[in-house]
């Protein structure tokens, strides 16, 4: 077996010396202790913990025919989800299915088509940014959380604490959160106690109203599309495409339901949260590295527009704070989900048992300063040249192997295009007190979610000229025209 700590004692391993704060860190220390591969017993479930982006990518992409299985998630798959979300469930035909589906509306060409909605909305968040800039982190969220649901019903959010179904789908993901934690529920552990009568196991009670509530209102939004489209109104989305092709996906209506709300569960809370550490690195790191940005770009766009999605391949510089962003604080932070292995197997010298739940952990591998020297430093210099790291992208944000981040194209083109836009119209840099002091802003002040994304700190956003401001005003009266589509 791979080495790590003697577990403190047979029935919960180690269970208990995970702290329940920020995980990733003792991680870190494990693998800096131990090595790449460090070995955990949790409870019954051997554990597999890698710290390095060398052994994720040999265990998880080259030996992905065995390590694609998620682990079991009693109280969040199996009880509140009824087996039906993708993103939990364990390899094999259904989640091919689910894959499938995904791959043919996200990866690559088909996420181009999602382009014209994400460069308006990002016309949207400039103006607002200019109006409110206080409220920036309401703005990202706002405009994460209106892409996802036009790309997947056809319709807008204006405003993200009223709208319905953003209420609705932040109320599942927070219940879902709150059950996913590790100890928290013995039943994960002694999954026999599911045999119990409903009158022995409360835990059960919650869950399957929570179930019943999504059942309910993931339906509910299938149907208005359906209605829509017998009306003729309804504009092209994920929901309308997977409506149109139900016979060739073998997909129930309800299967339909909770297929879409995964870009909901999966891309609005990942893009915000990395639109949210960009502004912190502008506001911890900016005169390192936003003079030479600006600099391309007045160069290559000028001040008479905005940078669009075809300026791409003319802004290195852009791309490399768009990767430097994903690398310095990786908002999936544990890897996402963790995987499972379905059959025993040997890396490097080490067993790695069949049923080992494998987490990559990406704060130890994004801020390994073997690959990524002075790591906490936010550097976009490093993407400036290929280095010698495993994988298309140079870090490791959308995870590994047959479950690589589907909506990993969707994502680099919002945090692209905002980032591009952002440093294009604005300064940006630490706010003043009242004693025109700047604040300091602390980089590790991050949640401890699932997600880790940054905790509120102050920064100070201005237009960089009455010039770009009036082209932020003009591109976002235009965009509203165009946008007013998926309004009615
Ligand atoms: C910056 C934004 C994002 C980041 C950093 C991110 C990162 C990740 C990571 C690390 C995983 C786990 C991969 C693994 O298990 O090895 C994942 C899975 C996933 N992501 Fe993303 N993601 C982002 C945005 C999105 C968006 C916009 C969507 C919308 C479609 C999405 C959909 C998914 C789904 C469905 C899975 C589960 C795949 C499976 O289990 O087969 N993600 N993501």
């Amino acid at each position: 077996l791979p080495p790590g700590p003697a577990p403190t004692s047979w029935l919960v391993g180690n269970r208990n010396q995970v702290p329940r704060q920020k995980p990733w860190r003792w991680f870190q220390e494990l693998n800096n202790q131990y090595g790449p591969v460090v070995y955990l017993q949790m409870g019954r479930t051997p554990t597999v913990v890698i710290g390095t982006a060398q052994a994720a990518w040999e265990i998880l992409e080259k030996k992905s025919p065995s390590t694609s299985s998620r682990p079991r998630f009693i109280m969040g798959q199996e009880i509140m989800s009824n087996n039906m979300r993708g993103l939990m469930a364990e390899y094999g035909p259904s989640w091919r299915r689910w894959r499938r589906v995904l791959h043919g509306s996200f990866m690559q060409k088909a996420s181009d088509t999602y382009k014209p909605i994400q460069s308006l909305e990002s016309k949207q968040l400039m103006v607002e940014l200019t109006k409110s800039p206080k409220k920036y982190r309401e703005h990202i969220e706002r405009y994460a959380t209106s892409v996802t649901v036009v790309i997947t019903y056809g319709r807008r959010v204006h405003d993200i604490y009223t709208d319905e179904v953003v209420c609705l789908n932040r109320q599942t993901q927070q219940f879902l959160t709150s059950i996913n934690i590790p100890g928290k529920y013995l039943v994960e552990s002694i999954p026999a106690l599911l045999y119990l009568p409903n009158i022995l196991t409360p835990w059960r009670t919650a869950a399957l109203k929570q179930r019943a509530i999504d059942i309910e209102y993931l339906t509910r939004l299938v149907k208005e599309v359906q209605t829509k489209m017998e009306n003729g109104r309804a504009p092209h989305s994920f929901c309308r495409q997977l409506i149109e092709d139900r016979e060739k996906h073998e997909m129930s209506e309800l299967e339909i339901a909770y297929t879409c709300g995964t870009p909901f569960g999966a891309g609005v809370e990942t893009t915000a949260g990395t639109l949210a550490s960009f502004l912190l690195a502008c506001t911890a790191f900016g005169p390192s590295f936003i003079p030479k940005a600006q600099k391309e770009l007045d160069t290559v766009i000028g001040p008479d527009r905005m940078p669009t999605f075809d300026d791409f391949e003319d802004l290195p510089f852009i791309r490399a704070v768009v990767n430097e962003t994903l690398r310095w604080r990786p908002v999936a932070v544990l890897g996402g989900t963790p995987h499972a292995s379905t059959e025993d197997f040997v890396y490097d010298g080490m067993f790695i048992p069949k049923g080992s739940t494998i987490i990559a952990n990406l704060w130890g591998i994004h801020l390994n300063p073997t690959d990524f020297p002075d790591p906490h430093r936010f550097d976009p210099e490093r993407f400036m040249s290929k280095r010698d790291y495993p994988g298309p992208w140079q870090h490791s944000s959308f995870g590994y192997g047959r479950r690589v981040c589907p909506g990993s194209n969707l994502a680099s083109n919002s945090v692209y295009i905002n980032v591009a836009r952002i440093l294009w119209g604005f300064n940006l840099s630490k706010a003043r007190d009242q004693n025109g002091q700047e604040i300091e802003v602390d980089t590790f002040a991050y949640t401890n979610g699932f997600n880790s994304v940054p905790l509120p700190f102050p920064i100070s956003i201005t237009p960089r000229s009455a010039a770009h401001l009036a082209i932020i005003e003009r591109e976002n009266e235009a965009a509203q025209e165009e946008m007013k589509t998926y309004d009615s």
